[in-house]
């Protein structure tokens, strides 16, 4: 089979992986369009890294079909290793190889290999060429493999745990790095645990829980999704009736704490609740109205399924 762009550049279908019996991955579907950022987010031990690794051809699957420029991961793994960078795990790397090393046997192994010099550059890497890769903090081998994955102009990048271990400024930059690889026309397949991260990266997300897909959709979709799309907080100052506050249209979810009052629900939900205050001559203090976060589509979506 050769590869063909006719295809999604990715297709997981009906895909189940069990260990000792217990299904880790059941029946996972997605597909990812060529230039897609394509996140999969989900709790610890739901199936992300399963899921992923199939893809890489690095599992086989008991089941389902997985496909990667329309060839299978396991039966084609030669040819898929030419168009799938993965960032590696930590045990794959030598420690006594120095960064300069890594860099370039990664890049003899490609047949047509980026300029090692500018991605290191790029990942902050250019002082640490000589040191060993034992040598490195976290942080420095994270992005160290982060460079691995991309040496090989790759038309897809699998990153799982893209930032983790990076401070808030490398892991701007990483971001920045992931959006430029991607508009140079990269397919990013992103497993990651940071709300933050994949609400700014992510075209769209299949959020993964006990091993299925709980919710798929784009960043803005999944916020919708959420039986609250606004959240209401204020310091009231009196109590409010509590019927009242239960009454209140497309109300999604109340909280207190320290006398402060967190509704979530609609726009309808803000009027009725000035409205309210504004009838029982109450002033609402510190009064904050926002958006809900992918973090509350998070929560929402996978509590629900629990
Ligand atoms: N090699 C293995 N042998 C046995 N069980 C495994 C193996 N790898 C994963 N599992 C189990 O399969 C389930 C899914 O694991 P997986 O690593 O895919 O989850 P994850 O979503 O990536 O989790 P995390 O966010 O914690 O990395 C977990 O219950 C895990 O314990």
């Amino acid at each position: 089979m050769t590869p063909t762009s006719s295809h999604p550049v990715i297709e997981v279908s009906g895909l189940r992986k069990s260990y000792g019996g217990r299904a880790a991955v059941d029946g996972v579907s997605f597909s990812v369009e060529e230039g897609e950022i394509f996140g999969i987010l989900g709790p610890n031990g739901a199936g992300k890294t399963t899921t992923v690794e199939c893809v890489e051809g690095l599992r086989v699957p008991d089941a389902g079909r997985v496909r990667v420029t329309g060839l299978d991961p396991v039966a084609d793994h030669e040819q898929v290793s030419r168009v799938l960078g993965a960032q590696l795990q930590q045990s794959e790397l030598q420690a006594k190889l120095t960064v300069r090393e890594a860099l370039q046997l990664y890049a003899s192994f490609c047949p047509r290999p980026a300029d090692w010099r500018p991605l290191a550059e790029r990942l902050g890497l250019t002082d640490k060429l000589t040191s060993r890769f034992g040598k490195l903090s976290g942080g420095q081998k994270q992005r160290l493999f982060i460079a691995l994955a991309l040496v090989g102009n790759p038309r897809v990048v699998v990153l799982d745990e893209l930032t983790t271990g990076l401070d808030p400024r490398a892991r701007r930059d990483t971001w920045q790095l992931i959006e430029e690889v991607r508009a140079g026309g990269v397919t990013v397949l992103l497993v990651t645990h940071f709300m933050e991260e994949a609400q700014r990266l992510c075209d769209r997300i299949a959020v993964i829980d006990k091993g299925q897909v709980a919710a798929l959709d784009t960043p803005a979709g999944l916020i919708r999704r959420t039986a609250g799309s606004t959240v209401i907080g204020f310091t009231p100052s009196a109590p409010l009736d509590e019927h009242e506050v239960q009454a209140l249209p497309g109300l999604a979810s109340v909280a207190y704490k320290d006398g402060r009052i967190t509704l979530t629900g609609t726009d309808e939900t803000v009027n009725a609740v000035i409205s309210l205050l504004a009838r029982h001559h109450i002033t609402a203090h510190q009064l904050r109205v926002t958006d809900a976060t992918l973090d509350d589509a998070f929560l929402d979506l996978t509590e629900a399924s629990a």
